[in-house]
């Protein structure tokens, strides 16, 4: 079989959709074949092309490569551009992944929000990322290696290559006299994907010649299998989220058969752009949290997420900051304060809502919860403690620490978000000075 220039276009043209493309242009000998292709062969509904390629910097004769770079697209007519990065967290990641992180950043950034990124990984690189995540002892998911296109870096990802063998790769690089660079760091076989490749490869297809074929081929089947569990998790979903505030409820969980607890749970938390956890951990979340007593607040925690239950609801997030710092504040600066990275609070004047606007002539503090707050709200009779009053509204515990609390002096006038104190409430028809998260329902303002 060779290289069916015509079949690699109208896959792409598929893929992309209309969009403009931008080749990831390494200018080795893949990415090179597909510059080619994208530049020599014809298709209708191909719109705008153009070829970016990363310099990580890490080689002397980097700078060359780039300019080779610039040389092939510009004798082939396709639009150019390179960027040089920083590779940085060596230490932390290894050399390949801390350079895959940084040009993907580079990457996104560079991309137009309508680009789609074209990447020129073929047959062999496919057969070689199935046999690494079986080492690692992946799931379907792992096992369904890369996929034909895909999200990551908030860029959508296309691999037109994927069932192209890289023996095709190479004829059609000969047959058209290309010329290439060979990235000396492929030879470092502390690398486990360069040993995988130049120690044991061989040996395999020595004795089963169309193993790249084969295996690729089990991707196809393992990503058919993540498929039809992902639609499985969404009805599971569907079906365990009885309130509409996006949380499952717990005993709805428990009724689903534990193979499918572990699905609905991967699910959750991939869609939710979060490092999946592992075996163990996944484990643990059911053993500790989904089984936890009905009064206890478990949680479990892994890379930057954590899965809690409160009451029937399971939450799954970032990991909540429990020892937020005290902040005391008065309001008369801007209208906005920044209290952490993804909240700030903001505050309105509005029509009989929030608190009287004479309480901006005080001593007006916020601050978080320290313990023993008592509040008399709007149209109650007596005082109740904020603990007992964050019961009755479903706040869960980890939540608590982290709602501002207005203050007169020392007393609590305002809970934000829920309600004020009947003496400091703004009446209906009198203009009202209002607090709140900025992400919560937006109050009618005027
Ligand atoms: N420095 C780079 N600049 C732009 N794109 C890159 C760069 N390195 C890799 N890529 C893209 O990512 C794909 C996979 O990377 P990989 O490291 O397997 O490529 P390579 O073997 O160095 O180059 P090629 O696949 O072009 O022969 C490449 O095919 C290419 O599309």
């Amino acid at each position: 079989m060779s290289l069916n220039p015509q079949k690699i276009i109208t896959d792409i043209t598929s893929l992309a959709a209309g969009r403009p493309v931008c080749l990831a242009y390494s200018g080795g000998v893949d990415s090179h074949v597909l510059l080619h292709l994208l530049a020599t062969t014809q298709h209708p509904q191909l719109a705008q092309v153009r070829a970016v390629h990363i310099n990580h910097g890490l080689h002397k004769t980097a700078e060359q490569w780039a300019k080779h770079c610039a040389d092939v697209a510009s004798k082939l007519d396709i639009e150019f551009s390179h960027i040089d990065v920083t590779v940085q967290d060596i230490d932390e990641l290894g050399l390949e992944a801390a350079a895959r992180k940084a040009r993907y950043q580079a990457l996104s950034d560079e991309l137009l929000s309508d680009e789609v990124l074209v990447t020129a990984q073929h047959q062999h690189d496919q057969a070689e990322t199935l046999l690494l995540q079986l080492f690692r002892g992946a799931g379907p998911l792992g096992l369904s290696a890369m996929w034909p296109e895909s999200q990551s870096h908030g860029m959508s990802i296309i691999r037109p290559l994927l069932d192209v063998p890289k023996q095709d790769i190479l004829d059609y690089a000969e047959l058209h006299q290309l010329h290439w660079v060979d990235d000396p760091s492929n030879q470092n076989i502390d690398i486990n994907r360069n040993y995988l490749r130049q120690e044991i490869w061989p040996l395999l297809q020595q004795r089963w010649p169309t193993i790249e074929k084969t295996i690729s081929r089990s991707a196809k089947h393992c990503q058919e299998t993540s498929l039809l569990l992902a639609q499985l998790a969404e009805q599971d979903r569907e079906q365990c989220q009885l309130k509409h505030d996006g949380h499952l409820s717990i005993a709805a969980v428990k009724q689903l058969p534990l193979e499918r607890q572990r699905n609905l749970l991967r699910f959750m938390i991939e869609t939710a752009g979060y490092v999946l956890p592992s075996t163990a951990i996944l484990q643990r979340i059911i053993e500790d949290v989904i089984n936890a007593a009905d009064d206890k607040a478990p949680l479990v925690r892994w890379a930057d997420t954590e899965v809690r239950r409160y009451r029937d609801d399971l939450y799954v997030q970032t990991s909540t900051d429990s020892e937020l710092p005290p902040i005391e504040i008065n309001f008369t600066g801007p209208a906005e304060l920044e209290l952490s990275d993804d909240c700030t609070l903001k505050w309105q004047l509005t029509s009989g809502d929030g608190l009287k606007t004479s309480v901006l002539n005080g001593d007006l503090m916020m601050r978080y919860r320290q313990g023993g707050e008592k509040i008399r709200l709007r149209g109650h009779p007596q005082h109740k403690s904020l603990k007992q009053l964050f019961q009755e509204w479903s706040v869960p515990p980890w939540k608590r620490a982290t709602i501002p609390l207005i203050f007169v002096g020392a007393e609590l006038v305002g809970v934000v978000g829920y309600g004020y104190a009947e003496h400091y409430a703004a009446d209906t028809g009198e203009k009202g000075w209002l607090p709140y998260l900025a992400g919560d329902l937006q109050p009618d303002l005027d």
